[in-house]
């Protein structure tokens, strides 16, 4: 059920233009406190501009952004109550760690009296899992150490919004779900509204309670993570989030599957099965095209007439009988799309 208090961060008919180019076009979004949103979508998709524009670092040509009710359309960034953290970090070199906190809490609206600053720097770093930290230099930090201090630094001020942009998007993947994590877990606790831009499925999942889904400058889905990935509505939305193939309605019903008039069959990661053993008519013939060993599984790539190529997962031990393949479908791992 929506709320119906104000949201913590509510973006309206946002319009981004540069020159004669509209690179987002009528964008609304709410984000309630203590949640995030992740903004996903493919590069030149217009993230970084909508979030830019909910900074304040680019004017809108259209629409209005306001935080706990407000309209800040007009308020310069500093005077927003807004945290931002982008893919690098961008700390001083000349501070100490504890120095690059303590400079964001001497500067705008919500600064820090000088007295306190001490205390609130080892309370950030302690909540960003970097305590006794203070007096290293940046350069002696990891690339996930200098993101942890990018994201105290931009929750000095305490922020009522905190907007992120790739973020992780420099560290190592194993990395980056650990630490989508904890930002998720701290954005949380405080109760701070989070919008976090990305082109990463994996992190937008991990990070995000909700997603935007945004293409071409528009947001084309938004919704609960769940929500979105069961029914992403649209084929090309399926496919950006990783369904894999979209299978024309004729097709689908020779499978003896169905569904609304005018949709497409898009088929999750994992939809196919091999039915080895399972009883005709029901299976779907595939050739294999060829198979690739991941981590724990084979990854087979086969061919089905009509739809073209699809990837099946097998066990590792397991090897084809002959070039023709029964597969059956999981109905669960599928959604239908305009
Ligand atoms: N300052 C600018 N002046 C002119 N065009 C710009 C400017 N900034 C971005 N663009 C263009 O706007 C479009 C959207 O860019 P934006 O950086 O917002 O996309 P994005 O989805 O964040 O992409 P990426 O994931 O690659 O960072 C692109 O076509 C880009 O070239």
């Amino acid at each position: 059920m929506m709320s119906t208090r104000e949201p913590r961060l509510d973006i309206r008919v946002v319009s981004v233009r540069y020159g004669t180019h509209t690179v987002v076009r009528d964008a609304s979004l709410g984000v309630e406190a203590g949640a995030m949103t992740a903004v996903l979508g493919p590069s030149g998709s217009g993230k970084s501009s909508l979030l830019r524009a909910v900074a304040g670092l680019e004017t809108p040509a259209g629409g209005r952004v306001a935080i706990d009710g407000v309209d800040v359309t007009a308020t310069p960034p500093h005077e927003r109550g807004i945290g931002m953290m982008f893919q690098s970090g961008a700390l001083f070199d000349h501070y100490s760690v504890g120095g690059n906190v303590a400079y964001a809490l001497s500067r705008g609206r919500f600064r820090v009296p000088r007295a306190q600053r001490k205390h609130r720097v080892e309370e950030l770093l302690d909540l960003v899992g970097l305590r006794g930290f203070a007096s290293r230099p940046p350069a002696s930090l990891s690339g996930g150490q200098a993101q942890r201090v990018a994201l105290a630094r931009a929750l000095a001020s305490h922020p009522r919004v905190l907007l992120l942009d790739e973020p992780l998007s420099a560290l190592d993947r194993s990395l980056r779900e650990h630490l989508a994590l904890e930002i998720r877990r701290i954005v949380t606790s405080q109760g701070i509204g989070g919008l976090y831009v990305t082109h990463d499925q994996d992190e937008a999942f991990s990070v995000a309670d909700r997603l935007a889904i945004l293409i071409d400058g528009r947001i084309r889905r938004e919704g609960g993570t769940r929500e979105v990935w069961e029914d992403p509505r649209e084929a090309d939305v399926a496919a950006f989030l990783g369904y894999d193939p979209i299978v024309p309605a004729d097709i689908a019903a020779t499978w003896g599957v169905s569904g609304p008039a005018q949709h497409a069959l898009a088929l999750a990661p994992g939809a196919l099965r091999l039915a080895e053993d399972a009883a005709r008519p029901l299976v779907i013939d595939a050739e294999v095209v060829s198979i690739t060993d991941v981590r724990g599984a084979r990854d087979v790539c086969v061919d089905i007439a009509g739809i073209g190529r699809a990837r099946v997962r097998a066990p590792m031990r397991w090897h084809p009988r002959g070039s023709v393949l029964p597969l059956r479908l999981d109905d669960d791992q599928v959604a239908w799309v305009r």
